[in-house]
């Protein structure tokens, strides 16, 4: 039955850790909850133990049957047995409900550290199939270790004490009859060879093919008018048909997988069970032992077969969470290794740097940097933003202005040279978002403390005179209120929000990468002068949009093929020959034409 499309395509692209790095990762996420890890096996361990009262007083009332001891002696075991059974239960409930909680708890940390890590990777360390990869790990291979730790950790750790413990009781009762039951082990491990090998992929395709038939149902019920009025519906129930039937096949299939799983553990049961009762017999024969006792060891024996049977079922969930751990800890390594690079390749200026302390401000030094996937990139770069002023980078689209303003903002370590900053840059894209949620929501994003009065002083700097009637009609300035915003936002309201964003956050270097690039004519003019306060005062990158703008800046840089072709202030890069002054003087307006849309981004 299987379906070659339907297998698994796994483009392993980021680092996986091996097993050990994983151990240590877990071990120490463990040795965090110290008490409460102690505590689990405690409890787990004490209802193990309990677990074993009840046969070992059973054997005795067979012995004391036997041997015509008294009623009360009898009633005593039964007291002990029942004694037994209820501690069992009471403290496997409280155990699992122990590490239950212990259970979320690390999950959720190691839920931030993923999402944390995933968040600090450089962009460059992630490209378009690399990025795939990473949100099926911080989705699916979280989902899959919260499922197995949540649902399947609890069974299985008292699965595997109970197996423990009566393992341990069985050898202290007799330990020939201990061997004889280590007679089932072969069919054990058969079988769950066997199932391993089939389950992932049977029970992988019994889920796509259920979700399939359903998608093919859910299709033909909401579209059903329109099948009806134009192709009919014989077409949509036949596929429905097909796919109900293809996923029958899948779980009739998955039934068998299980059947001879169960065949096997049944078997391995027979034979244990039967060596066992075999052994105890001849011994008994011997004197060596009592019927009592061989009870006793039968029934820890089949105390066994649940315990077994569970763990051996929840091996698949095991295997596909540890694939899951080693996944996601390879993400936090990346993270890890990816951080220490831009440590080392952008500095802060004023440190140690050259061993010379450098004055404030951006400083690039022979930067390269290379895409990994078209070796294109930035050449050589060196560049001095003095604290304070605007440089402002122009050229023809694809010539590098981005690609240097990611560097600056440290989303791309540098492929060799270095960039000095003396604080964090605040970048500022082209990409036009608007976040879920009221004005003031998304105001905070860059400052979640501000204050009323801040967002309102932020909005009034940036021109956003609209924003402040809503915000003060928006109860929503408080916090805990995230309605949406009661103002319809056009991509230039968006882009306003944005740059009052930015000044909120009120950041030392600014990055505005092609800010108005989205916004269109009608809001340019708004969003530019939004930017031109935001950018008073402050270190900035400006990616001009129009060569009007990058003439506003201090200083222009022309990019060409990846590097710095001009550099200097607009009147000396207009007094000198060369690609500004004759892409200047090409779209130089006419006297009686109106400017717009002149001098577009494609410059010089
Ligand atoms: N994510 C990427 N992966 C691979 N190559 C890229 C990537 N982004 C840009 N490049 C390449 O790097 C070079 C510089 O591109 P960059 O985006 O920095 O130019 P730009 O001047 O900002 O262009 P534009 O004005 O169109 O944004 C180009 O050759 C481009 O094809």
């Amino acid at each position: 039955m299987t379906d070659p499309a339907m297998e698994p395509t796994t483009a392993e692209m980021l680092p996986v850790a091996d097993g050990s790095r994983v151990r240590t990762v877990v071990g120490a996420l463990l040795r965090r909850h110290r008490g409460r890890t102690a505590a689990v096996v405690v409890l787990f361990l004490a209802a193990a133990a309990l677990g074993v009262v009840m046969p070992a007083c059973l054997g005795r009332i067979v012995d004391a049957v036997a041997s015509d001891t008294g009623l009360s002696v009898v009633s005593g075991w039964v007291a002990a047995a029942a004694v037994g059974a209820v501690g069992a239960v009471a403290v496997t409930l409280w155990a699992t409900r122990v590490l239950t909680g212990l259970v979320q708890d690390l999950l959720a940390e190691l839920r931030e550290d993923v999402f944390a890590s995933a968040m600090r990777l450089p962009v460059s360390t992630v490209d378009d199939g690399e990025r795939a990869d990473l949100l099926s790990r911080v989705t699916g291979d979280v989902d899959a270790v919260a499922e197995a730790g949540g649902n399947v950790a609890p069974t299985l750790l008292s699965a595997g004490f109970a197996i423990g413990v009566s393992a341990v009781a069985l050898a202290a009762v007799d330990p020939w009859l201990a061997l004889a039951g280590l007679a089932s082990v072969p069919c054990y491990v058969l079988g769950t060879r066997a199932f391993l090998r089939r389950s992932r992929v049977v029970f992988r395709t019994v889920r796509i093919r259920e979700a399939s038939r359903s998608q093919a149902v859910l299709d033909a019920v909401d579209g059903a008018e329109t099948l009806a009025a134009f192709v009919g519906t014989d077409h949509a129930l036949e596929r429905v048909r097909e796919r109900a039937a293809a996923s029958i096949d899948a779980q009739i299939e998955g039934v068998r997988v299980a059947n001879r799983l169960f065949r096997w553990i049944n078997s391995g049961e027979l034979v244990g069970l039967s060596a066992i009762l075999a052994t105890g017999f001849l011994l008994n024969l011997q004197g060596t032992i009592t019927v009592g006792l061989v009870t006793t060891a039968a029934l820890l024996f089949h105390r066994l077969f649940d315990p077994v049977g569970r763990l051996i079922f929840g091996l698949d969930d095991i295997q596909r969470a540890t694939v899951g751990l080693a996944r996601l800890v390879g993400v936090i390594d990346l993270a890890a290794a990816s951080s220490s690079t831009m440590t080392d390749s952008r500095s802060p200026v004023g440190g140690a740097a050259d061993g010379v302390a450098a004055p404030p401000g951006i400083r690039v030094r022979d930067l390269t940097f290379r895409y990994r996937t078209t070796d294109r990139g930035i050449t050589q770069v060196t560049l001095d933003v003095p604290p304070g002023t605007t440089t402002a980078l122009v050229g023809t689209s694809g010539s590098g202005k981005s690609t240097l303003a990611r560097v600056v903002a440290g989303h791309h370590p540098p492929t060799s040279g270095r960039v000095l900053v003396d604080d964090t840059p605040y970048y500022l894209s082209q990409e036009l978002h608007h976040f879920r949620g009221s004005i003031a929501d998304n105001l905070r994003l860059g400052a979640p403390d501000a204050s009323r009065d801040e967002m309102v002083s932020a909005l009034r700097a940036v021109g956003a005179e609209w924003a402040v009637t809503a915000l003060q009609d928006d109860p929503a300035a408080d916090p805990t209120d995230s309605r949406e915003s009661p103002v319809p936002l056009d991509e230039g309201r968006i882009q306003q929000l944005a740059v009052a964003r930015a000044f909120l956050a009120d950041p030392a270097i600014v990055i505005l990468d092609e800010a108005t690039a989205d916004v269109g004519l009608h809001h340019r003019d708004a969003v530019e002068a939004a930017i031109a306060v935001l950018r008073t005062d402050r270190t900035a990158l400006l990616i001009a949009h129009r060569l009007e703008q990058a003439a506003t800046a201090d200083r222009i840089a022309v990019f060409a093929d990846g590097r710095i072709v001009q550099h200097g202030t607009h009147a000396e890069l207009l007094a000198s020959p060369g690609p500004y002054r004759e892409s200047w003087l090409a779209h130089r307006p006419h006297p009686t034409q109106h400017t717009e849309p002149t001098r577009e981004a494609e410059t010089p």
